[in-house]
């Protein structure tokens, strides 16, 4: 057999550890036990010019709304000198249930959250050890929908679910539910709470995260996004499965359907959540913009086209073909188009 060359040698090492950079870290969904990635595999140029991802703890500050009204339902926090803002729902007595007031200060919050140019990644989550979310407050069902304060109801969820999905930025829902329950643990993201994770970008689960829908149980069902997204993400028989039995899934479960990334030990899930989230803010905003809109619009019908065409709208009016558009205008002359390629 003819001999390598030293330059064959390290083009052939070179596409060994490139091959090893695409294999992602597996989770058994049994023992959740993450199989760390080989030092070879960090050993390409992306990891020696950007080093490992910081793993400090982060430092949360409570942040407020635009018109720094307090939260009542709802914790709001930024990190400090990081892109990271957490929205967690404060109503663990009630199994972080949503009520009108919680819905709309999550609005406020996720509004905040958009509007914040230093914030690239939002984290949403439920307070306590018990649950994510366990859904609309069944207390507070009337015959038009959900009433706290008013004398009428609403289904103001499905605005918050619309206001996710089209957040120009990634939104990780953080299923750090558990509840110690005699000798076995389990957690809720449940009814509307589980659709609220649906609706999220990713999900990164605790190992005792419980996940499904409950609505033909208590009288109820969500047949928008919780329908469509959810036939989306596992698939229609499944989805069928989910809706028609109304049954509870098991973290490893959720992450075979496809319902979840990934499912870590809860201890860790805070700190593999912020890991995510830094990974996601070394990387191109406009990249991550464009790909959730991208990814979104070929269900979105004509709202996700629009919302991929406002990408681009956005883009090209950085371009100096853009610009010369607008300053001809202004300048009240023609504007000379004729500098730029027509590209093939
Ligand atoms: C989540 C549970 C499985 C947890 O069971 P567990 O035994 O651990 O705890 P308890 O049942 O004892 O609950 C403790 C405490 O919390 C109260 N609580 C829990 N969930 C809710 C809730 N959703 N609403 C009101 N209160 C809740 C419970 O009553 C206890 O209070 P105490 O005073 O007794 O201590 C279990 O709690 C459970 O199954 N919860 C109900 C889940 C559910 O059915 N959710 C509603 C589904 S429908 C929905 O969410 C929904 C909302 C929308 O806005 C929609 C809009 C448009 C279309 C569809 C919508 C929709 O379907």
């Amino acid at each position: 057999m003819a001999q390598l060359s030293e330059k064959e040698l390290n083009s052939m090492r070179r596409r060994v550890v490139t091959v090893a950079n695409h294999l992602v870290p597996v989770i058994s969904s049994s023992n959740c036990e993450s199989i760390v990635l080989s030092n070879a595999s960090m050993n390409d140029s992306y990891h020696r010019i950007h080093g490992e991802v910081p793993t400090h703890d982060v430092v949360w500050r409570i942040a407020f709304d635009e018109s720094g009204k307090e939260f009542t339902d709802i914790i709001y926090e930024k990190a400090v000198d990081e892109g990271i803002a957490k929205i967690t729902i404060n109503r663990p007595e009630r199994r972080n249930a949503f009520r009108p007031q919680t819905v709309k200060e999550l609005i406020r919050a996720f509004n905040d959250a958009r509007d914040d140019s230093s914030v690239g990644v939002v984290i949403l989550t439920g307070k306590g050890t018990k649950a994510f979310c366990s859904g609309g407050d069944q207390a507070l069902r009337t015959t038009d929908g959900y009433a706290d304060y008013e004398n009428f109801g609403r289904l103001n969820v499905l605005d918050l679910q619309v206001q996710i999905r089209r957040l120009p930025k990634p939104v990780i829902a953080m299923d750090a539910c558990m509840l110690v329950y005699s000798s076995f643990i389990m957690g809720y993201a449940v009814g509307g709470g589980h659709v609220l994770h649906m609706v999220c970008d990713l999900t990164i689960a605790a190992d005792n995260a419980i996940f499904g829908q409950t609505g033909p149980k208590v009288g109820s069902f969500d047949a928008g996004y919780g329908s469509s997204i959810m036939s989306r993400l596992v698939g229609p028989k499944k989805a069928r499965e989910m809706w028609f039995l109304a049954r509870f899934y098991n973290a490893a479960e959720a992450e075979k359907m496809g319902l979840v990334n990934t499912v870590v030990p809860l201890e860790n899930l805070e700190r593999e959540t912020i890991k995510w989230c830094r990974e996601i803010l070394r990387n191109s905003p406009t990249a991550i913009r464009v790909l959730k809109s991208a990814l979104n619009a070929v269900d979105d019908g004509h709202a996700g086209l629009q919302a991929l065409g406002g990408d681009a709208t956005l883009i090209f009016y950085g371009t100096e073909e853009g610009n010369e558009g607008k300053t001809a205008y202004v300048d009240r002359r023609r504007p000379d188009f004729s500098k730029f390629p027509r590209r093939p």
